[in-house]
């Protein structure tokens, strides 16, 4: 426990919801309650209210990707523009036996989301500091082979890629309108793959709006689903996109 009070600690709902990944979550909401504000992580307002915000909010999205790798060998999943940790952080406490790659370019939060990785102790995640494009170039190296396709792919600190193929899910939180998110997601999915992205109210006029993106990029089915956050709580909107 934090000195900072949150509306939902001690309540049920979180044992109900995040299961046996309530330990290591509470781990993470002590330091987002004590380190996320002044880190600039998350926003003043929202200290109080960190469990709805944040952690079961990105949790939604955890029976999404779960169905969408069910049938799936290798359960990778790319979170593009992780920041604080939303909802990339979350799901991998929620979902021991996938494999998530969290992709974030800013220095501080990628330090961030290191020490959560070793306070929480996760053992399936790895951080690359990086846009999008450098990921998606690494996927498209390794489905062909790097002959003839240019410099090998680094982080912005000059660091190889290692990304050997492409995910079977992709999530992310609040990172850019459909118009630029199918381009930074849809080429890193395997065939048949799906992004799962949270989204706000909008999510329907963006998928109108990024029709052609979206299918430019091999993206189909996009549709909008009503997330469950906890029983008595508000629910979310999920956008998801499968890959052709
Ligand atoms: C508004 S923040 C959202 C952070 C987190 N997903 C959340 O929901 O709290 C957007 C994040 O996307 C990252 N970002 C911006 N452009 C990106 C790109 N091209 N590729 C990957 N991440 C990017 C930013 O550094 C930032 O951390």
């Amino acid at each position: 426990m934090s000195d900072v009070h949150d509306e939902l600690d001690g309540s049920p709902i979180l044992e109900e919801v995040l299961g046996d990944a309530l330990d290591k979550l509470k781990v993470f909401h002590v330091k987002l309650a004590t380190e996320g504000e002044p880190r600039g992580l998350i926003g003043p307002r929202d200290v109080g209210i960190i469990w709805e915000r944040h952690i079961l909010n990105s949790a939604a999205i955890v029976p999404f990707v779960r169905e969408a790798t069910s049938k799936r060998q290798f359960k990778t999943v790319a979170d593009i523009g992780s920041g604080g940790g939303f909802p990339g952080i979350v799901a991998a406490a929620c979902l021991p036996d996938h494999r998530f790659t969290l992709v974030e370019p800013m220095e501080r939060r990628v330090e961030w989301l290191h020490e959560c990785v070793d306070e929480m102790g996760l053992e399936n995640v790895s951080i690359v500091r990086s846009r999008a494009d450098a990921v998606i170039a690494a996927v498209r190296g390794s489905k062909g082979g790097r002959k003839g396709r240019g410099a090998e792919p680094v982080d912005l600190d000059g660091n190889p890629i290692h990304v050997t193929h492409p995910f079977a899910v992709v999530t992310c939180r609040a990172v850019a309108p459909m118009t630029k998110l199918s381009g930074w997601t849809l080429p890193l999915l395997d065939k048949g793959g799906r992004l799962v992205a949270l989204k706000g109210r909008s999510a329907q006029d963006e998928i109108v709006k990024a029709a052609k993106e979206i299918s430019e990029n091999g993206g189909i089915h996009p549709r909008v689903v009503d997330a469950e956050v906890g029983p008595g709580l508000e629910s979310t909107h999920v956008l998801m996109v499968d890959k052709r």
